[in-house]
């Protein structure tokens, strides 16, 4: 479990992170996102101890990075997938890190095997490809077989079966009851990836919820219903705090009308209407995507970002 209190960062006048406070439970894929710039490689830095919080507090596991006896089998972390030394061979980097974290050297083996890349485990990593960085990145990660794995940006540059290859470790490695935090843009990829979600914009939390849950916030996700009882399910919708207006497609028939339902889900909608008898003929989640929920709940963030005045006089820094 990773959990972040209040955390702030300053680098001179930049704000790079506000009062940030959020959890990040084991046993699930948790997404990091935010626009550029927003603070999220900051953030993972203090988590793992590489940045001092200018206050507030990163507790990993319970403890603060500084406390770890054994940080490599606790934390692993993949920040910066080129930093390797081109020279190297993939093998020789990993048995150094084990080396230095004091892991056995058998485990080299089981990582590179883990990841794929046994058949290149000889060759130098400056001819790598940026996928077989990312790959190389991910063995020196699970290396300490840690309980905690932190990986920005983990998808740039894959091809689509490196992607997919990603996705199934990470969620194999959160069923095994590890803490997964994975910053990215690539907010259709998080979709199809994480549970739940940790949003930031200019360095504040936007959302720290279920992934279902963010995209309900989203004003582009709505229940579809249809219903000849169109008098009767409005007042029961509004009167549970709905709110309800006509499908914007406007199809209707004889007999019944359609309704775009927010605030509820499909369904608190299907049991409303059981609960006064009402007939319905279509109940349908239509769910925004990540994208759209994302840059609704961010726009002010991302022009504020944009604008080049993160931490100027027009932010809501409170000191
Ligand atoms: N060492 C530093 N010195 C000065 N400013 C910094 C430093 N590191 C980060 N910043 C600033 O802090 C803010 C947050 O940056 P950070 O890299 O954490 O964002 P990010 O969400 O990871 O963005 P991106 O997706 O573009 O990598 C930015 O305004 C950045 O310019």
């Amino acid at each position: 479990m990773i959990e972040v209190a209040d955390l702030t960062k300053r680098f001179g006048r930049i704000t790079a992170v506000e009062r940030l406070s959020f959890t990040v439970p084991a046993g699930r894929v948790v997404g990091f996102l935010g626009p550029n710039g927003a603070g999220k490689t900051t953030t993972m830095r203090m988590i793992l101890g590489l940045d001092h919080p200018t206050s507030g507090t990163v507790r990993v596991n319970g403890r603060e990075f500084a406390q770890l006896d054994a940080p490599m089998r606790e934390v692993g972390a993949v920040l910066d997938a080129g930093g390797i030394h081109p020279g190297m061979t993939a093998r020789t980097h990993l048995r150094w890190l084990a080396s230095a974290g004091r892991i056995p050297a058998r485990r080299v083996g089981e990582v590179l095997d883990a990841v794929g890349l046994t058949e290149a485990a000889h060759r130098k990593v400056g001819g790598f490809s940026l996928g077989m960085r990312q790959r190389l990145g991910i063995a020196s990660a699970l290396l300490g077989d840690p309980a905690t794995l932190l990986l920005d940006e983990p998808v740039n540059g894959l091809d689509p079966e490196g992607v997919l290859w990603i996705r199934t470790l990470m969620r194999d490695l959160a069923a095994e009851g590890r803490t997964v935090f994975l910053s990215s843009h690539l907010m259709n990829e998080m979709e199809e990836t994480a549970d739940r979600v940790v949003v930031i914009g200019r360095g504040h939390l936007v959302a720290d919820m279920d992934i279902e849950e963010f995209l309900r916030r989203g004003s582009s996700g709505y229940v579809s219903v249809a219903t000849p009882h169109l008098s009767l399910l409005t007042t029961a919708l509004s009167e549970a705090g709905a709110a309800v207006e006509p499908a914007a497609d406007g199809s209707r028939t004889a007999s019944e009308e359609r309704l775009a339902v927010r605030g509820l889900t499909a369904a608190q909608v299907g049991e409303l209407a059981a609960r006064y008898g009402i007939t319905l003929h279509e109940l349908t989640p239509q769910a925004a995507s990540l994208e759209e929920t994302f840059m609704e709940l961010t726009r002010d963030s991302a022009q504020y970002t944009a604008s080049g005045s993160v931490g100027g006089s027009g932010g809501d820094r409170s000191r």
